[in-house]
């Protein structure tokens, strides 16, 4: 895991830096330079863009250095409005070394390789006009480019792109790296992202906002089993959804259950004449909705997938917000709460565990917002879904977002792969199998979160996506990933 931090935090944590007489700008100019240095030749020019803050102050120091080292630079400098003196000094340096200024991108160019200084943590507005431009003609350039700190144009905290945002091979970010990077359009911008942070040491970078899962998370050691494991300790995990035409969607949850390892599964389909057994997975036992709402008599329930808004419904999601079972509420469950206040009342007063997974559309209606609002901050639009229903929620998407209030991750894996119908209801069904072998409702969203994106990525590597990968398979990949990870402990 990797520390994230909104802009608000890197202004402070850089204000006490340089408070305590660090460098910063020298340091993250030279950087780019020796990055830049390592990918490029003598004989082929390199085009730096330097922006009017201090992003355009480290593009700066880097046109300074790659002078200083021989290279043949072109700078493009606008709008000199927060120039410090360390800015001014490499300027002065760089036209002494024979650097090269244009006042505009010549029509045709050959440069190695482009420098990206325009905007960083300081871009406040959409960008327009000329800045507008020259994004777009450089992301049509077909020039590799490496973006300082953050592509220009993308938002730091949100990862949305403000008019525009500059297509990089690499991202070189200082200090911390920025939720924008991973989440919304950042991972589409970024490229590959690197961290240099400037001599900073951990307690420097104290106060971050939340934590990038990059990595299996260490809870899959409580997984193990034991020689003389047997069912019993694994939890039963109940699937209640599957109204008229969704059948399978319970089925997906409940299947994927069981192969993340939950001891039995129970589904409980609301349609009239639903199958009551099924056959590619015989496994799975299938009961009345009652059975499934009793108390205490299962582990952990999702209710939700397929599951319809009818009265049915209702009086379930009333029944098991009533009862202590632990709870993942997907899809028509989460409708439902936006539509009855008094469900949702009930959701804030409940004591046991309940985890929420909306995709963007679902967490607008529980918020009576629309979908854009919550793509345009999805960090803040989760806190506040979590404020609002006292609930552990995953707000999906690229980039989903992991938090109970007191513990917030950003979900580093995950590919288009995952774009295919059902892939919440496996999510649902994994997180279920993963409350029921004992972990807690953060540990369980966080993981399941994980390693569902993981079996995106792996679909992605191994040919079976990202076009046409079920979910059925998202819920295989992950078994073998998750049994990969446990045995290699
Ligand atoms: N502050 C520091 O001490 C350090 C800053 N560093 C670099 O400096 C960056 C932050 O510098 P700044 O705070 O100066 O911010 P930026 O350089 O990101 O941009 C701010 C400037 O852009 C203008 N601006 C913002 N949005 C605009 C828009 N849509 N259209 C036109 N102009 C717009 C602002 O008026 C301001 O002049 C970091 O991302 C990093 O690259 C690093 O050098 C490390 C140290
Ligand atoms: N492009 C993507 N990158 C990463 N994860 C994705 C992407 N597209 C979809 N996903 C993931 O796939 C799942 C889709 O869930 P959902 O939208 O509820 O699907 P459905 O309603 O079809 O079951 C979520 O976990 C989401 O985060
Ligand atoms: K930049």
């Amino acid at each position: 895991m990797q520390p994230l931090f909104l802009r608000t935090t890197l202004r402070a944590i850089e204000t006490r830096a340089l408070a305590a007489g660090l460098p910063l700008m020298e340091r993250a100019g030279l950087a780019i330079a020796q990055f830049t240095h390592e990918r490029t030749d003598l004989e082929r020019r390199i085009l730096v863009l330097a922006g009017p803050g201090h992003n355009g102050g480290d593009a700066l120091v880097a046109a300074a250095e790659l002078t200083e080292l021989n290279h043949a630079v072109d700078l493009l400098c606008w709008g000199a409005e927060t120039r410090s003196d360390t800015a001014r000094v490499a300027y002065e340096q760089f036209l002494a070394n024979g650097g090269r200024l244009l006042t505009a991108l010549p029509r045709y160019a050959n440069w190695q390789m482009a420098i990206d200084g325009l905007f960083g943590i300081g871009l406040n507005r959409p960008l327009q006009g000329d800045w507008l431009s020259l994004i777009e003609r450089i992301n049509t350039c077909d020039l590799p480019v490496l973006a300082i700190d953050l592509p220009s144009g993308l938002c730091s905290d949100t990862g949305q792109i403000l008019g525009a945002a500059i297509q990089a091979n690499w991202t070189l970010s200082f200090i911390g790296l920025k939720p924008g990077l991973f989440t919304l359009q950042g991972r589409d911008h970024a490229g590959e992202i690197y961290l240099d942070t400037l001599g900073l040491t951990s307690e420097n970078l104290a106060g971050a906002n939340a934590q990038l899962v990059n990595q299996m998370p260490a809870t899959i050691a409580r997984l193990r089993r034991p020689r003389h494991a047997h069912k019993g300790m694994f939890g039963d995990v109940g699937v209640i959804g599957g109204g008229l035409g969704m059948v399978g969607a319970p089925l997906l949850a409940g299947r994927a259950a069981l192969l993340l390892g939950a001891g039995r599964v129970w589904v409980s389909a609301l349609a009239a004449g639903a199958p009551a057994y099924d056959p590619l997975m015989p496994e799975l036992m299938f009961a009345p909705v009652d059975q499934l709402l009793e108390p205490d008599n299962l582990a952990a329930l999702v209710l939700g997938p397929g599951l319809g808004t009818e009265d049915v419904a209702v009086e379930a999601l009333r029944q098991a917000l009533a009862g202590a079972v632990p709870l993942v509420l997907d899809a028509d469950a989460l409708n439902l709460l936006a539509a009855h206040k008094p469900l949702a009342r009930q959701l804030t007063k409940r004591r046991a565990p309940a985890i929420l997974t909306p995709h963007p559309l679902e967490a607008a209606r529980l918020l009576g917002c629309d979908t854009a609002t919550i793509q345009a901050d999805r960090l803040q639009a989760t806190a506040e879904l979590v404020k609002r229903y006292k609930a552990c929620v995953v707000l999906k998407g690229a980039g989903s977002i992991v938090s109970d209030g007191k513990q917030t991750y950003l979900n580093a894996s995950g590919s288009p792969a995952l774009s295919s119908p059902g892939q919440g209801d496996v999510l649902a069904g994994m997180i279920a199998a993963l409350l029921a072998q004992g972990l807690s409702a953060i540990e369980a969203a966080q993981l399941g979160v994980y390693l569902h994106g993981r079996a995106g990525d792996v679909a992605e590597q191994t040919g079976t996506g990202p076009i046409g990968h079920t979910a059925s398979e998202t819920a295989q990949f992950a078994r073998r990933l998750l049994n990969q990870a446990v045995l290699a402990l």
